[in-house]
């Protein structure tokens, strides 16, 4: 089989996103029409379409043929024969030469004369259409444009693109502009020679603005005026320079001499440096060091603030800024080939997704790694606080710590524990020992994983042992683990085998604003085992901890240590530990009306950053589900292919739940700096998780939510609005290595009417599965059950009803065996039931042929996953393995035992059997894309 070069292989990735492979022949080949259509508008001068850069004065057109075309002496001279071009009636070579070059000259004039003209009708267009609707739809939905006929014929990928291109010109145009002013910054009402010609008359003028103001997408929010006026002394709702009508700078008097030292250095710089815009960090500049003075780049911003924040910029973050300062020379090596194998389709702004990760440099012992990152743990905020949270909770046995995102709590508290007295392992009264180990939780199992590895990293030890982590199907830790990371639903299990959680010395409740029904529970349960530990004088340390929390109803929730040994009396609330501060500034931005479609908005917003922003600085972009991401992941990766091929490359990532783990994992690794990462993510990279290189997030403010629907007694997911903690830890994902920026699709009232808290999943899911779990774990009484907030009694009804119905209870309400067997298993009551239901089956029917066990796991199997059932195997093994390794240090070990038994169980196979798993393995490969259907 012939390998498929990088093109193919993104088309083939995208086919295997359908498993309708004809209608993906159908697209393509409509596609390929589209081609054709494209280029000969082209030819004709028609559609044509604009290039992504305005920085290059030469127009081409996207499509090969026509540039081929339009060059006749280039052909000749790749063709290798000069005097092939004397063909002009005798004249002789130079002259030919001379007068197709005239030609040439006269043509492009024209073409110049012909596009600023189409610009000046297309701007004159958009300014009406402007001021008849407010700006709003020069962007959103691309319905308005120079022409709308041109376009009607074209499917609605091609008319996005052609529109989003138009509007990136446009915006880089006033990009330049404001550029320029801040250049020369004088009032700002005082235009800048630069921007306003003496030609250009007032009205144009104003017409100018406002184009600059429609075409971006992020209003200027009424914070960010008074921040603006030096009134607000926070980063939050400071708009872009950049994409402001007058920009920041203008307000101020002289750019400092360090700044305009950035400016002169950038202006020398070759052309991808200087052409990328200015961060929006004027404001910021001004703010943090209180000296007002026009945006720089991205770098020279990082530094300055790097300098107010935190003494010493943290080590990473100085590798960060300067790439070309590692050492390692087989790093630099391998960089290199990634860029070979980058570049080798030079119209493609777009990485493929199997470019392997650079590795990260293998010559680092542990303790050095650990060294380094000690420098980045001592300018976190909790820092400082390590003694007061250390003596907290030695005289309390309960604590709410309550911090900034990115301020430390995840990684920092387990480390703050570890050496402290209480932490040893010994005997309760009856001999049995407790203690040793901390469980911190997380509401995801990706969370946990790289919080783990990070944790592991900061300490210098092998994954897996001193740091560890325990999710669904995956145990990373052994009898010697100190630190474990544990989602909550296995905390759930771990009590329903251990009801005193002996093992742990203390659990700590990360991210406890999510409230998911695992969280509500575990920490209903946790507040009992508390209490009885505390009883057997060997006490378990229980903090709750978030960045958005209702502080007093969580502290009066977990109560603290008892006054008196009255046990009627109501426990005090728990102390309450509070770090200020945050790591860097973020700055927010909204958009000035609602939109229709967050998803064009998304892909949008993903350029406007790419064209706007300097490498490195990723994107991380919220949306719903996967299936969104899937589409918006193909839509960024179609246009990231008709870039310049001077513009920095992109390589688009996704993250959902149902993803593979080690793809997962992937986002994690740091990539190629010159190249800037996408990530689309769900709510699974909301909370807890640093992506590193991420600076930008673009948040649609949505999420899919478990909704128990009454009357069809299922549950369904819902798309639905987040609330305000949830846009908080979204913003969260920047700012954790150096300053950046959160675009809100959605205007700032929008989010000001968002509830405050995310809703407790217990009050809208089925509470069957909950309530077996209670009964499972010995609570018979579930209605009086400590619950954070507790649900209807309707609910409790129909949930015991249904666990009733499934043989989980008996007629008095208390767990059968089938009960008990049931809430053994991560499914839904009524899925578990089904497993159990078969497995007795098996018992009766001993010698029946027809294995139902198998075939009811392999239904749930699929149920349980959410969406895409069909594997990617072989297409991504290399991928994965890569990344496996880098998270799994046994993996080689694991791959050679895993191959033995391969090779055993090979042998005991006939020839059918192997033949008929060929065919599967070649059919598996055709629906994934990997070998064409013809092959
Ligand atoms: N994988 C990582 N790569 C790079 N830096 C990291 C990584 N994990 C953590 N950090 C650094 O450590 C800091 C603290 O991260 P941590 O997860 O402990 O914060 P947190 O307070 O728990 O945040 P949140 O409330 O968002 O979970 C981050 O801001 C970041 O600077």
């Amino acid at each position: 089989m012939s390998h498929p070069n990088k093109r193919q292989k993104v088309q083939a990735h995208r086919l295997s996103q359908s498993s309708v492979s004809a209608l993906s022949k159908v697209r393509q080949q409509q596609q390929q029409h589209d081609g054709f259509q494209e280029t000969s508008r082209s030819s004709t001068g028609q559609g044509k379409k604009i290039k992504f850069s305005s920085e290059s004065p030469e127009p081409t057109t996207a499509t090969p043929p026509a540039k081929s075309t339009q060059k006749p002496n280039e052909l000749a001279r790749t063709n290798g024969s000069p005097v092939d071009v004397v063909t002009n009636g005798g004249l002789s070579e130079i002259e030919a030469i001379e007068l197709r070059k005239k030609n040439e000259k006269a043509r492009k004039k024209q073409e110049k004369k012909d596009r600023k003209r189409r610009k000046e009708e297309e701007k004159t267009k958009l300014a009406e259409k402007e001021s008849d609707d407010g700006g709003y739809s020069s962007w959103n939905g691309f319905s308005s444009g120079p022409d709308p006929d041109r376009d009607r014929n074209l499917p609605p990928t091609k008319k996005l693109q052609k529109k989003f291109v138009e509007e990136s010109v446009i915006l880089e145009k006033s990009q330049k502009e404001s550029k320029r002013k801040r250049i020369s910054p004088t009032d700002p009402d005082t235009p800048s020679p630069v921007a306003t010609p003496s030609s250009i008359d007032k009205s144009s003028k104003k017409k100018k603005r406002k184009r600059h103001d429609t075409s971006d997408i992020f209003a200027e929010p009424e914070s960010s005026k008074a921040s603006k006026a030096g009134d607000v002394d926070d980063t939050n709702n400071i708009l872009p320079e950049s994409l402001m009508a007058s920009p920041v700078a203008s307000k101020s008097s002289k750019p400092t001499q360090k700044i305009q030292s950035v400016w002169d250095r950038l202006k020398s710089q070759p052309k991808p440096q200087s052409k990328e815009t200015e961060s929006p960090g004027s404001s910021r500049n001004s703010i943090l060091s209180g000296t007002p003075g026009p945006a720089s780049d991205l770098s020279s911003i990082t530094i300055h603030s790097a300098d107010k924040v935190s003494p010493d910029p943290p080590l990473e973050q100085q590798k960060h800024d300067k790439p070309k300062v590692y050492k390692n020379i087989q790093l630099k090596k391998k960089s290199k080939e990634t860029q070979q194998e980058v570049g080798n389709d030079s119209t493609a702004g777009l990485v493929d997704p199997l470019t392997p990760v650079p590795q990260r440099p293998q010559d680092k012992s542990k303790s050095q790694v650990a060294k380094d990152l000690q420098t980045v743990r001592e300018t976190l905020p909790i820092w400082n606080f390590q003694k007061e949270i250390q003596s907290t909770i030695r005289d309390s046995d309960t604590m709410v710590l309550v911090g900034e995102t990115g301020s430390g709590k995840s990684t920092q508290i387990g480390q703050f524990l570890l050496d402290q007295p209480w932490m040893q392992r010994r005997a309760g009264p009856t001999g049995k020992k407790y203690g040793g180990c901390i469980a911190i939780t997380q509401p995801r199992r990706v969370a946990a994983i790289s919080l783990a590895q990070r944790v592991s990293n900061e300490m210098g030890t092998q994954m897996g042992k001193e740091v560890g982590y325990c999710v669904r199907f995956d145990n990373v830790s052994d009898e010697t683990t100190k630190i474990r990371y544990v989602t909550d639903g296995m905390l759930l299990n771990e009590i329903l085998h251990d009801g005193e959680l002996s093992r742990y010395s203390a659990v700590v409740v990360d991210e406890a604003h999510e409230r998911s029904v695992s969280t509500d529970l575990g920490m209903g349960l946790l507040k009992g085992i508390v209490e009885a530990r505390r009883k057997k004088k060997v006490p378990l340390k229980l903090i709750v901890m978030s960045a958005t929390l209702d502080i007093q109803k969580m502290s009066a929730f977990i109560g603290g240590n008892p006054t008196s040994d009255d046990i009627k009396e109501e426990l005090p609330p728990a102390p309450v530990c509070q770090i200020p501060g945050k790591i860097y500034p973020v700055d927010v931005f909204y958009t000035p009306s609602t939109l229709d479609n967050f998803q064009t908005a998304a892909v949008k917003t993903i350029f406007q950053i790419h064209y706007q922003y300097p490498c490195p600085g990723d994107i991380l972009v919220f949306s719903t589900g996967s299936e969104e991401i899937e589409d918006l992941a193909s839509t960024v990766e179609e246009l990231a292919q008709q870039m310049d091929s001077d513009k920095p490359k992109m390589h688009v990532m996704k993250l959902y739940a149902s993803l593979d783990p080690a793809e997962q994992q992937r986002v994690f690794i740091k990539g190629d700096p010159r190249v800037r990462k996408v990530i689309i993510a769900t709510n699974i990279a909301e909370t807890s998780i640093t992506v590193p290189g991420v600076r930008h997030v673009i948040d649609c403010g949505k999420v899919k939510m478990k909704r128990f629907r009454h009357q069809l007694g299922i549950e369904s997911l819902l798309v639905t609005d987040i609330s305000q903690a949830s846009a908080q830890q979204r913003k969260g994902r920047a700012g954790r290595e150096a300053p950046g920026t959160c675009y809100r699709l959605y205007p700032e009232d929008c989010f000001k009417k968002f509830a405050k808290a995310t809703e407790p999943e217990m009050l809208h899911c089925d509470l069957a599965g909950a309530l077996l779990t209670l009964k499972a774990r010995g609570v018979d009484d579930v209605f009086n059950f400590p619950y954070l907030d507790k649900p209807d009694r309707q609910s409790f009804e129909r949930a015991l009803l249904t666990l009733h119905m499934l043989d989980a209870l008996d007629d008095s309400g208390k767990i059968t065996e089938i009960g008990k067997k049931m809430s053994k298993f991560p499914l839904p009551p009524v899925q578990s039931r089904v497993i159990v239901a078969a497995g007795e089956e098996e018992k009766i029917n001993t010698d029946s042929e027809e294995d139902v066990l198998v075939d009811v796991i392999d239904v749930l199997s699929c149920l349980s996953v959410d969406g895409n059932i069909i594997l990617q195997p072989t297409r991504w093994s290399k991928a994965t393995e890569d990344t496996r390794k880098q998270v799994d240090p046994l993996l080689p070990n694991k791959k050679k035992k895993r191959k033995a038994s391969e090779e055993d169980s090979d042998e005991d196979m006939t020839l059918e059997e192997r033949q008929a798993l060929e065919r599967a393995e070649t059919i598996l490969s055709r629906i994934s894309g990997i070998v064409p259907a013809d092959a």
